[in-house]
C-alpha cells in the first residue's frame, strides 16, 4: 500500500489536535514528528482505533505481527496468496468496523462508545478468522476461501490534486460527489450504471475525471464537506443501496476549496444564465419550423422571409448564390420562389390575389337558363389580302374608302344578320404591329376566318394566323379571296395551307375552304352559311338573364363621351344603368352605342356596342363585369388598381446580375426619347411595341411618356425638357394653346394617321443618330525595289504589282505580310511628274507623310475609305 495519510488529516477526522495524534502515534511506536508527517494507511487505521478506544488496539499490532509471524514461520510460502489472504482478513475486520460506523451514521463524538461495542463483536470474529488463517497457513488453501467477496479495507481519501481537477466540474456534480478510490471493477460497474442515468455529456466528464460521481444522490451523505477526510468504506461486503435516478438539485454554494474557488465559480454561474437567456431568445423562432406557406404571387424578399420564419439574410444569400442580386424589398418571381422552396424545404402555395376580384367564368354548359347565342367571328389574314373588303362586302358597306391610307388601324366589331341569324365579326388589322391584338381577338372568338388572297397564297402573316388559330383551338374556315382575279390559284393556296396543317375538306381534311370575292361579292353567302353551320355544331350558349360579362375589344378617350370601350357581351345582358368594373376602371353604363351609331338600351350575348360611362380608359382585352352596386364596383376596381400597381412595382424593382449588365450596356446606347399620344388604346399599344422593336446595338427608342387622348401642354413641356426627344401624335393633333406653346418652345410635334409613316420617320431619325460606317476599298499594291533619301523624307522606288496606286487616299506599308504603318500618301510620281494614279506594271516613286522607314522588299498598298449608308 502506497497510500499515505498525514497526521493532521487523522486529527481532523477525529476532531482532535494534531499534536495529540503525534503523541498517540509515538505511544504506539509509530514514528511521526509533526502534523505534516505521514503514516501508512494501516498505521493510520491502527492509530485511529487506538485514539478512539483509548488503548493500544490489538489489530494494528496483529497486522504487523501476523504477517511477520507467517513470514518467519513459513518463509517459503511468504509469497503465496495465503499471506495476502491474512492481510485481507485483518483488513476486513477494520472495514466492518468502519462500515458499521458509517451505516449507523454515528457522530464522531459518540463514535467511541459505539465503536467499543462493535469492537467486541468484531474482536471475536477477527480472532476466529486469524486463528483460522493461521491454521490454513501450512495447509493448502481451499479454493473457496480464495474467492473472497470482500475486497478488503479501503480508505477513501479526498486527495488534494483531485480537488483541484474538480474545479472544472459543475457545482451540482461537485456537491453530490464523493471522492473515492475503488477497485477497477467497482468503478466500471458504477460508471456503467451512472451512464444510463445521465446525459452523455455528463457521463463523458465522469469517465475523464478522477472524481467519480458513482453514488449519485444516495452517497451524498457519504460525501463530507471537510477537507482531507478519511472515510472507510467496504464497497463489496455491504449491500449497496439501489441507485436512485439522480434528481436535479439546486446548485449548492461552491465548496470553499482554495482562495480562487469562489471567484471562478461565481462568474461562471452568471454566464450560464445569460447564455441560457440568449439561447432561449434565439431558439424560440427556430422552434417554429415552417413546412407550408401560402403566399401571394407578388411577394417581397422580406415578406417571404417572414413567412418562412427565417432571417432575410438567408433568403438573400441563396438568391445571391444563384446570381440574383436582390434586396429585401424586391419582389420574388415564380422561379425564385420555386428555388427557395426547395432550398428551405417548404411547400409553397401561391394564392392569386386577383382571385379576390375576378369572377370565375360561369360554366355555361351547366347553366339551365342558357340559350343559344350568335357566333363571334374573327377575320384574320395577311396584309392586303382583303379582310376589310370582305367584311365590307358582308356588311354591304365600304369602310376602306374612309380609312386613312386604306389600312384598318384598330379593332372594330360589327354584328350582321344572315337570314335573320346574327353573326358578330371582329375585324383585326393585318399589320404586324397588331399581332397581340389579334391574339386578344381569338380570346373572344368562336370561329376564325382566315383570309388568303387566292392570287398571292400563304404569306408570313398567314402562317402567324394559322399558329394563333391552332393555339386558340377555335374552328377555322378559310376564305379564298380575290377569286375574281384571273391570277387566282385556289389549288395552289390549298396545297400551301395543307402543308401547314389546314387540310381542305374536299381533299379529305376538316377545314372548309370557301372561294370568295370581296370585290364581286361572290361566295359571301356561302361563307356566312358555313359560319352558321359551324356555329350550330359548336352549340354556343349564354344566359341572357345573368349579370353581364363582356370583353373589351377596343377602348379610347372620346371628346364629349370620355373613356369609351367597344365590347362584345360574352354572357348575360349589359344594360344602360348597370354598374360595371373593367380592370381598374369602373362606372355606370351611361350609353350603349351600336355599330350603326344608334343608342341601345340593352346588349344581348355576342352583340357589340361602345360603352360610355367609365371613369378611365380600360385596356383592350380586359373583361367588363356588371356589379350589384357602385360600392362593389369601386371596391373591385380599387383592389385591381392596387394589384396592378404592385405588379408594376414588382417589375421595376426586380433586377438580376444579368439585368444589371444589360442596363450598363443600355446606358451606352443612343436613345431617341418619344412622347406618344394616340386616339385609342389599341393603337397606343401597337405603336409602342413597334417602336420598341426599332433598335439595334447602337440606337433604340425609349417611350418616356404615352397616353390616349389629345396632346397637352404637359407633353410639350416634357419634350422641351428632354434631350433627343420627339413628340408623336397618332390620329391626334395639337390645337390652340398647345400649338402656340410648342411653337414658342420650338418643340416639333409630328402627327400621323398611318402607322407605317410614323414608323418610317422614327427609323429615319434613328438612322441619323447612328455613327457612319465605312468600308475599305483597296486600289492596288506596289513592291518597293529601292529607297532614296530626299530632304522631304524617303522616296520608295516601286513597281505596281496589283491594281493601281492612287494619290489622295490612305496608304499602308506591309513588311513580310505584316502591316507596319498606316498613313497618308504625300506624293506619287512617275519619273519627275506628279500623277494621280499609277497602273499595274509601272514604276513609280512614293513618299509617305511622316514616315521614312521603308526598305526594299516592303509592299505599299493604297486604299480608300468609303462611307456606307447605315440602316436600322
Ligand atoms: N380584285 C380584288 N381585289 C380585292 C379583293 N378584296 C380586296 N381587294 C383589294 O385588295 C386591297 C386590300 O384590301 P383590304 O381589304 O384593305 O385588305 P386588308 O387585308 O383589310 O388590309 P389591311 O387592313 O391593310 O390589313 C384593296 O385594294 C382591295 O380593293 C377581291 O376580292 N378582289
Amino acid at each position: 500500500m502506497t497510500e499515505k495519510v498525514r497526521v493532521h488529516e487523522i486529527a481532523k477526522e477525529l476532531g482532535i489536535a494534531s499534536k495529540d495524534v503525534v503523541k498517540k502515534a509515538s505511544d504506539m511506536g509509530i514514528e511521526v514528528k509533526s502534523a505534516n508527517s505521514t503514516v501508512s494507511m494501516q498505521e493510520a487505521e491502527g492509530l485511529m482505533n487506538y485514539i478512539l478506544n483509548g488503548e493500544v488496539a490489538e489489530t494494528p499490532v496483529s497486522i504487523n505481527a501476523a504477517p511477520a509471524k507467517v513470514e518467519s514461520d513459513t518463509p517459503s510460502i511468504s509469497e503465496t496468496p495465503v499471506h495476502n489472504e491474512v492481510k485481507k482478513e485483518t483488513s476486513d475486520v477494520k472495514e466492518v468496523v468502519s462500515n458499521k460506523l458509517n451505516e449507523e451514521e454515528i457522530p464522531v463524538e459518540q463514535a467511541s462508545s459505539k465503536k467499543e461495542e462493535i469492537k467486541e463483536e468484531i474482536k471475536e470474529e477477527s480472532k476466529a478468522k486469524l486463528s483460522e488463517t493461521n491454521n490454513t497457513t501450512l495447509n493448502i488453501v481451499e479454493p473457496k476461501k480464495m474467492v473472497i467477496k470482500r475486497s478488503g479495507l479501503k480508505i477513501v481519501k479526498k486527495k488534494k490534486p483531485r480537488v483541484e481537477e474538480n474545479f472544472s466540474i459543475p457545482e451540482k456534480q461537485a456537491s453530490i460527489s464523493s471522492y473515492g478510490k475503488m477497485s477497477a471493477e467497482a468503478l466500471e460497474e458504477l460508471a456503467g450504471k451512472k451512464k444510463s442515468k445521465q446525459h452523455t455529456a455528463t457521463a463523458k466528464k465522469q469517465t475523464q475525471g478522477t472524481k467519480i460521481d458513482v453514488f449519485g444522490g444516495s452517497m451524498a451523505d457519504v460525501s463530507m464537506d471537510m477537507d482531507n477526510q478519511v472515510t472507510l468504506l467496504d464497497l463489496n461486503s455491504t449491500e449497496r443501496r439501489e441507485m436512485m435516478p439522480e434528481q436535479p438539485r439546486k446548485p449548492r454554494e461552491p465548496k470553499p476549496i482554495g482562495r480562487n474557488a469562489n471567484k471562478k465559480a461565481a462568474p461562471r454561474g452568471r454566464k450560464v444564465s445569460r447564455d441560457k437567456r440568449k439561447t432561449y431568445a434565439k431558439s424560440k423562432p427556430e422552434d417554429l419550423i415552417v413546412t407550408h406557406v401560402e403566399i401571394p404571387e407578388d411577394i417581397r424578399v422580406y415578406e417571404f422571409a417572414e413567412k418562412l420564419n427565417r432571417p432575410i439574410s438567408d433568403i438573400i444569400k441563396v438568391l445571391f448564390d444563384l446570381g440574383l442580386m436582390m434586396t429585401k424589398n424586391d419582389f420574388l418571381g415564380n422561379d425564385e420562389i420555386e428555388i427557395l422552396s426547395e432550398e428551405f424545404d417548404v411547400e409553397v402555395t401561391i394564392v392569386d390575389p386577383k382571385d379576390e376580384f375576378t369572377h370565375d367564368e360561369e360554366d355555361i354548359e351547366e347553366d339551365v337558363d342558357a340559350t343559344p347565342r350568335p357566333p363571334v367571328i374573327t377575320i384574320m389574314g395577311h396584309v392586303d389580302h382583303g379582310k376589310t373588303s370582305l367584311l365590307d362586302a358582308i356588311r354591304e358597306a365600304k369602310v376602306t374608302d374612309v380609312e386613312a391610307g386604306g389600312i384598318t388601324q384598330h379593332i372594330g366589331a360589327y354584328t350582321i344578320e344572315q337570314h335573320g341569324k346574327p353573326i358578330t365579326f371582329i375585324d383585326t388589322p393585318g399589320h404586324a404591329a397588331f399581332s397581340h391584338m389579334r391574339q386578344r381577338g381569338t380570346d373572344v372568338t368562336d370561329i376564325i376566318v382566315i383570309v388568303v388572297a387566292a392570287d398571292d397564297g400563304v404569306k408570313p402573316q398567314t402562317l402567324e394566323v394559322i399558329k394563333l388559330a391552332k393555339e386558340s383551338g377555335a374552328p377555322v374556315i378559310v376564305a379564298l379571296n380575290k377569286m375574281d382575279k384571273e391570277t387566282a390559284q385556289p389549288d395552289m393556296v390549298k396545297g400551301q395551307m395543307a402543308e401547314h396543317g389546314m387540310n381542305p375538306t374536299d381533299w379529305g381534311g376538316d377545314v372548309e375552304f370557301i372561294p370568295v370575292s370581296a370585290k364581286s361579292g361572290m361566295g359571301i353567302d356561302d361563307l356566312l352559311e358555313n359560319i352558321l353551320l359551324t356555329a350550330d355544331v359548336l352549340e354556343l350558349k349564354a344566359n341572357e338573364n345573368a349579370m353581364a360579362r363582356a370583353a373589351v375589344v377596343e377602348s379610347s378617350l372620346e371628346k364629349g363621351r370620355g373613356p369609351v370601350a367597344t365590347v362584345i357581351v360574352q354572357n348575360g345582358t349589359l344594360k344602360v344603368g348597370d354598374y360595371v368594373v373593367c380592370g381598374s376602371a369602373y362606372g355606370r353604363v351611361k350609353a350603349l352605342i351600336d355599330e350603326n351609331n344608334k343608342q341601345v338600351k340593352t346588349l344581348l350575348p355576342s352583340h357589340t356596342a361602345v360603352v360610355a360611362g367609365l371613369n378611365e380608359v380600360p385596356s383592350s382585352g380586359e373583361i367588363m363585369m356588371a356589379m350589384v352596386n357602385e360600392k362593389e364596383a369601386k371596391e373591385y376596381a380599387l383592389k385591381r388598381h392596387e394589384y396592378d400597381r404592385h405588379k408594376e412595382l414588382s417589375h421595376s424593382t426586380k433586377s438580376s446580375l444579368e439585368d444589371m449588365t444589360s442596363m450598363i450596356a443600355e446606358g451606352k446606347l443612343k436613345t431617341l426619347k418619344v412622347v406618344l399620344k394616340t386616339d385609342v388604346h389599341g393603337s397606343l399599344e401597337a405603336i409602342k411595341s413597334s417602336l420598341n422593336e426599332l433598335r439595334n446595338d447602337e440606337v433604340k427608342v425609349n417611350v418616356i411618356s404615352s397616353g390616349v387622348g389629345g396632346i397637352t401642354e404637359n407633353d410639350v413641356e416634357l419634350v422641351n425638357n428632354s434631350e433627343n426627344c420627339v413628340l408623336l401624335g397618332f390620329n391626334v393633333r395639337p390645337t390652340g394653346s398647345v400649338k402656340a406653346s410648342a411653337k414658342q418652345k420650338n418643340v416639333e410635334i409630328k402627327t400621323y394617321s398611318i402607322i407605317y409613316q410614323l414608323l418610317d420617320d422614327i427609323t429615319g431619325m434613328l438612322t441619323g443618330m447612328m455613327s457612319p460606317k465605312y468600308t475599305e476599298e483597296n486600289t492596288g499594291q506596289a513592291e518597293v525595289r529601292d529607297t532614296f533619301k530626299i530632304p522631304k523624307g524617303m522616296v520608295a522606288g516601286c513597281v505596281v504589282v496589283d491594281g493601281k496606286l492612287v494619290r489622295g487616299g490612305m496608304v499602308r506599308v506591309i513588311r513580310e505580310g505584316v502591316v507596319i504603318y498606316e498613313g497618308k500618301l504625300t506624293s506619287l510620281k512617275r519619273f519627275k511628274d506628279d500623277v494621280e494614279e499609277i497602273g499595274n506594271g509601272y514604276e513609280c516613286g512614293v513618299v509617305i507623310s511622316g514616315y521614312d522607314d521603308i526598305i526594299a522588299g516592303d509592299v505599299i498598298e493604297t486604299f480608300k475609305k468609303v462611307e456606307q449608308k447605315v440602316s436600322l
